[in-house]
């Protein structure tokens, strides 16, 4: 018997397995883990790409892409989120955050970076069939061919309201930080828009690694030698390694003669151990040491001069940080754990203090990608009385006609001039010292005396140091 004649299949679209792209999985396994876990991406990405690179099939191209993908995303999600909103019918916090993150790493793979349109989108969307599932692969290609109807400006254009009608909240979209943190730098920074543009723009951009030659320990001859390596610009111990220099590669590094160190850092210590000073100069202060990057500074300048460094730091585990950056200094130093606010140490008992205090961190956002997103406004709260008890430590710790830097990593107002303006007023035998002429060959250094460096001006960190001398 013949068998019924079958009616021929419609042929179905045969199955394709999704294609796994190692980098773009592991950099949205790092977003996860920023997202879900508040991880920090400069600490959650090193061990994933090591594990990657363990595995085999994962060179250095690799890991740089990798790197670019999360750093590139954190950091312009807020003009990403912006994009996004218009192309989806439903409110962000409506979209679940894994299918976010595939969005946000498919829209910087369009809008901020090289790759070409159709292998943006098709990486994506093999990258969602993997993590999310088909169904919600549809819904990510949807999305991204939306999004690749216009390019980065014509988004913005889109999406940003006009210069003319809020300044602040254009500059905001359009550079992709919150609007109180650009308000804050606009005040710190004075001036008319084009400042505060090259500001926003520097902070988006990757910072180069910076070395610091710890003096009698290494020399920049040294780290010149190294092929990615080309002179700093401010310091006189620096040396900054071009894109694909690895520090943990170099020698000197490895055995703690020579660091990781913005360049901002570096002046900041420079400026204190150089500050003009009567009488002896024998007893240095850092009281709030951790990690160790100033003091590991100080304490070999201090070694040149046969002083001795007490570095303290609150923390334990930080505390240990700071002993092994001191570790094998050439001259005397003592690492203590020590709460600054009650200091164990006797009042007037040094003639240098380093005061670099816990702050919101605002001017090292290039570094910390996630960073702007994180902080609030209320932060500052926070710190200010911690900030203002640990610069009157330092002003009770230094005697008469000795010299306190006080510091921060944020180039804030409530954290710099105010807190030194609130402090010398309540300390009468105090005064301010221009601190420009220390920090010798660096120029927009404004009206001083303290002194606020720049990432758009200077290339460092947004640090702030304010020189104050006890006179009585
Ligand atoms: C901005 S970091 C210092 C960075 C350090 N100078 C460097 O260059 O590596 C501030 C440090 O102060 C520490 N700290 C916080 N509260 C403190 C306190 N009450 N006394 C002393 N240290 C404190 C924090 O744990 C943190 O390590």
């Amino acid at each position: 018997m013949s068998e019924q004649p079958r009616r021929p299949q419609k042929p179905g679209k045969p199955y394709r397995r999704p294609q796994k792209d190692p980098v773009r999985i592991l950099a949205f396994e790092a977003l996860r883990a920023v997202d879900e876990r508040d991880a920090y991406a400069n600490l959650v990405l090193p061990p994933l790409l090591r594990a990657a690179r363990a595995k085999g099939g994962f060179d250095g191209r690799d890991a740089a892409l990798a790197t670019e993908l999360v750093y590139g995303t954190l950091r312009r999600q807020g003009t990403y989120d912006a994009v996004i909103s218009e192309c989806v019918d439903r409110p962000l916090r409506e979209v679940d955050p894994p299918v976010l993150d595939v969005l946000s790493l498919g829209v910087h793979q369009l809008l901020g970076t090289r790759i070409p349109t159709h292998a943006a989108v098709s990486a994506s969307v093999e990258l969602a069939r993997v993590v999310l599932g088909d169904g919600r692969a549809k819904f990510v290609n949807a999305v991204l061919r939306k999004v690749a109807q216009h390019d980065l400006d014509g988004w913005i254009e889109r999406v940003a309201p006009p210069y003319d009608d809020d300044p602040e909240d254009h500059l905001a979209v359009a550079h992709s930080h919150p609007r109180w943190v650009v308000s804050a730098l606009w005040d710190s920074l004075g001036g008319g828009r084009a400042g505060i543009e090259e500001l926003l723009v520097a902070d988006n951009e990757r910072p180069e690694v910076t070395l610091v030659a710890r003096p009698g320990r290494s020399t920049t001859e040294e780290l010149l030698r190294e092929e990615a390596a080309v002179p700093g610009r401010w310091s006189p111990y620096a040396v900054r390694l071009a894109e694909g220099g690895e520090p943990g590669a170099i020698d000197a590094v490895r055995d703690g003669r020579a660091g990781v160190q913005d360049e901002g850092s570096q002046l900041v210590a420079l400026a204190l151990a150089n500050a003009p000073i009567d009488g002896p100069d024998k007893a240095w202060l850092d009281g709030c040491a951790g990690p160790g990057g100033k003091a590991a500074l100080l304490a070999a300048l201090a070694a040149e001069r046969g002083a001795l460094l007490l570095a303290s730091e609150k923390l334990p585990h930080r505390a240990g940080l700071v002993a092994k950056a001191l570790n094998g200094n050439p001259g005397p130093y003592q690492v203590v754990v020590g709460d600054g606010t009650r200091p164990p140490w006797r009042a007037g008992s040094f003639d240098r203090v380093l005061m670099d205090v816990p702050c919101t961190g605002l001017g090292a956002l290039r570094r910390r990608p996630e960073a702007r997103w994180r902080r609030r406004p209320e932060d500052l709260e926070g710190f200010a009385p911690l900030q203002r008890a640990l610069l009157a430590t330092a002003l009770e710790s230094v005697r008469v006609g000795g010299i306190v830097g006080y510091a921060t990593c944020s180039p804030h107002l409530a954290e710099t001039r105010a807190v030194v303006d609130d402090l010398i007023k309540q300390h009468p035998n105090t005064e301010l010292v221009d601190a420009r002429p220390l920090l010798e060959g660096v120029t927009d250094l404004g009206d001083g005396p303290d002194v606020q460096l720049w990432p758009h001006l200077h290339g460092t960190d947004a640090m702030y140091l304010a020189l104050i001398r006890r006179t009585g």
